[in-house]
C-alpha cells in the first residue's frame, strides 16, 4: 500500500474504500509510532522516518476458517515479522500467541485495540537494544477468524538503502552485533528459509 499503492481497480468493488482508508490511517499511525520509538531510544524522533522506516507499507489480510481439529493443526506457525514493525488488528476469535520465556502467552482481543510487533530489521538496526517477538496463532473450533497486519517495510521491492546497527546505539557495553543488509536481500534470505521457527537474523550476525 506504500510507496505505491495499487490502483483501486485492482481491488474488488466491495472491498475497495475500506482497505484503501484503513491503510491511510495506518500510515498516518505508523508515522506516529516511528517518532515514539525513535524518542524512546534517545534518538531524535524523525530518525527512524529520515532513514526509511515508515516508506514501505504492505498490509497482510488473514482468513483462519474455524477449524474441526483445532489441537491437531497451526493457524500460523511460529515466526518473527521481517520488517520494522508490524501493526496488527486482531478479532473477537483471538488465537495470536507471542513466546515469552520460552512460554507461549495469549494475547487476548481487546475492543478496538491494535498489536505492535517489532520486527527483525528493527531489532538488526537497534542492535537487540529491542528484540523482535516471535508469534504464532493457534487454530480455533470456533471463526473464521480475520486479521490485518500492517507491516512497515518494502519487503522484496527493489530499495538500494543499507541497513545496519545505528551508530547511536552500539558502544562497548553494547558491541556491533549484525552485518549490514538492504531488505530486500533479508527478505530473501528470509523466504528463502521458510517459517521453519528459526530466525533470518542469526544469518546477519557478526
Ligand atoms: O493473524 C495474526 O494475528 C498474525 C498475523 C501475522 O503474524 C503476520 O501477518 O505476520
Ligand atoms: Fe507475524
Amino acid at each position: 500500500m506504500a510507496p505505491d499503492p495499487p490502483a483501486l481497480v485492482e481491488f474488488s468493488a466491495c472491498c475497495r474504500e475500506i482497505p484503501t482508508e484503513y491503510s491511510k490511517e495506518m500510515k498516518k499511525f505508523g508515522d506516529l509510532l516511528f517518532q515514539l520509538l525513535s524518542e524512546a531510544l534517545g534518538l531524535r524522533s524523525d530518525h527512524l522516518r529520515e532513514i526509511g522506516c515508515v516508506e514501505g507499507m504492505v498490509m497482510g489480510c488473514h482468513y483462519y476458517p474455524a477449524c474441526p481439529q483445532p489441537k491437531l493443526t497451526i493457524g500460523l506457525g511460529k515466526h518473527s515479522d521481517l520488517d520494522f514493525a508490524t501493526i496488527l488488528l486482531q478479532d473477537h476469535i483471538g488465537g495470536l500467541e507471542v513466546l515469552h520465556w520460552n512460554q507461549w502467552v495469549d494475547v487476548p482481543y481487546s475492543f478496538g485495540g491494535l498489536v505492535i510487533n517489532i520486527g527483525d530489521l528493527l531489532q538488526l538496526i537497534w542492535n537487540d537494544v529491542y528484540i523482535s517477538v516471535e508469534h504464532r496463532v493457534v487454530a480455533k473450533s470456533v471463526g473464521p477468524r480475520v486479521s490485518i497486519a500492517s507491516l512497515f517495510g518494502t519487503g522484496l521491492s527493489p530499495n538500494p538503502k543499507i541497513y545496519g546497527p545505528i551508530k547511536e546505539l552500539v558502544s562497548e557495553d553494547n558491541p556491533l552485533i549484525y552485518k549490514e543488509t538492504t531488505m530486500q536481500n533479508y527478505g530473501a534470505r528470509y523466504f528463502e528459509k521458510g517459517l521453519d521457527g528459526s530466525s533470518t537474523l542469526l544469518q546477519f550476525k557478526l
